[in-house]
C-alpha cells in the first residue's frame, strides 16, 4: 500500500487528487496540507464524506509527512508554494509528484537540487495527461518538417488561472524549439509588431475553460493546427495519481510523463 499526502488538498486539483487516492485500491491519503481549513476533513473538500483526514498547515509539512510515514506528496498548489514545500518534502525522503506550473528557472533549480539531495524520486509535469503528453509527441514530430513556418501557440483556460502563459504551452514552446534548433518567444503582440522568426505564444483566460491548446504551423497558402482539449480536470488528476503509484517503484531521480508513459 502507497502512503499518500496531498499538498493544496482544498484546491480544485488536489480535492479531485484526494478522490482518485481514495478510490485507489493501491493507495491511501495519509496527510493532507494548504494554508486554509486546517482541521476540517480533507474528504468534504472532495465531496467523498469523511475520511479521517485531516487538513494540515503546510507549516507542518515536515513533521506530519513523518508521522503519516509518507511516501509520496502530491503537490498542486503555486510556485511560491512548491518552492519551499517540495525541497521540505525531498530532503525528509518522500518523493513527489509536482503538477505546479508557473516555476521559474530558479524556483525549478531549487527543487532539483532538493530531489538530489533527498536521494528521492520525483515527476515534474506541467500537464499530467496522457493526450496532452502525445500532443507533446506531434508538435516535436511536425516541427522537424515545419521549421520554416509561422509557428504560434495559443491557450486557454478558466478565469481563476494565476500563471500565464500556461505550464503546457510553455513546454510545446521548448519542445518545438528544441526541435528546430532554438527559436526566440514572443508572448502577445500589439502596438507595431512585424512578425520575425519567433514562436508566438498567446493566453486566453475566460469562464471555465478547462484548458486548450493550440500549436499553429503556417506557410503561404496552407496551415496545420494542432489541437488539444480538456473537458474534465480528472485527465490530470487520473495521470497524477497514476504518476504518484509509478513513482514510487523508480530509482532516485527526476522524471517526465514521457517516462510515466513509456512514450
Ligand atoms: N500539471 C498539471 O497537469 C496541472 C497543473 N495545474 C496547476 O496546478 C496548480 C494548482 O491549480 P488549481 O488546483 O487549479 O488551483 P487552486 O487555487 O484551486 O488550488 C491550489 C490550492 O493550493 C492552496 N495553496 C496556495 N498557496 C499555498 C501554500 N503556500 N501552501 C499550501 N497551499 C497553498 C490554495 O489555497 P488558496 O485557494 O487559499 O490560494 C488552493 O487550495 C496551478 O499551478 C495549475 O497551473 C492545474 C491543472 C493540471
Ligand atoms: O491551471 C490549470 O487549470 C491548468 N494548468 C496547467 C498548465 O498551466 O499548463 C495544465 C492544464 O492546462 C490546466
Amino acid at each position: 500500500m502507497i502512503n499518500v499526502a496531498v499538498l493544496g488538498a482544498c484546491g480544485r486539483m488536489g480535492s479531485l487528487i484526494v478522490e482518485n487516492v481514495i478510490n485507489s485500491a493501491d493507495m491511501q491519503l495519509v496527510a493532507a496540507f494548504d494554508i486554509n481549513y486546517f482541521g476540517r476533513d480533507a474528504g468534504e473538500f472532495a465531496h467523498v464524506g469523511n475520511l479521517g483526514v485531516r487538513i494540515s498547515d503546510v507549516k507542518d509539512l515536515e513533521t506530519v509527512l513523518k508521522e503519516s510515514k509518507a511516501d509520496v506528496l502530491i503537490d498542486f498548489t503555486a510556485a511560491g508554494a512548491t518552492v519551499v514545500n517540495a525541497p521540505i518534502a525531498a530532503r525528509a525522503g518522500v518523493n513527489l509528484i509536482i503538477g505546479t506550473t508557473g516555476l521559474t528557472p530558479e524556483q525549478r533549480a531549487v527543487i532539483d537540487e532538493a530531489i538530489q539531495e533527498g536521494q528521492v524520486s520525483a515527476v515534474i509535469s506541467p500537464n499530467y495527461s496522457v493526450g496532452v503528453n502525445v500532443f507533446f509527441k506531434i508538435i516535436r514530430e511536425a516541427a522537424k518538417y515545419l521549421a520554416d513556418y509561422d509557428i504560434e501557440i495559443i491557450e486557454a483556460h478558466h478565469n481563476q488561472k494565476k500563471d500565464a502563459p500556461s505550464g503546457t504551452a510553455l513546454r510545446a514552446a521548448d519542445i518545438i524549439s528544441e526541435a528546430v534548433g532554438g527559436k526566440e518567444y514572443v508572448y502577445g503582440r500589439e502596438g507595431i509588431a512585424p512578425r520575425g522568426k519567433e514562436i508566438g505564444i498567446h493566453g486566453v483566460r475566460a469562464g471555465d475553460i478547462t484548458g486548450d491548446h493550440i500549436v499553429l504551423f503556417a506557410g503561404n497558402s496552407e496551415r496545420i493546427e494542432i489541437k488539444h482539449m480538456a473537458h474534465s480536470r480528472q485527465i490530470f488528476a487520473k495521470g497524477a495519481v497514476r504518476a504518484a503509484e509509478w513513482v514510487c517503484k523508480q530509482k532516485p531521480g527526476i522524471y517526465s510523463m514521457d517516462d510515466v508513459l513509456g512514450l
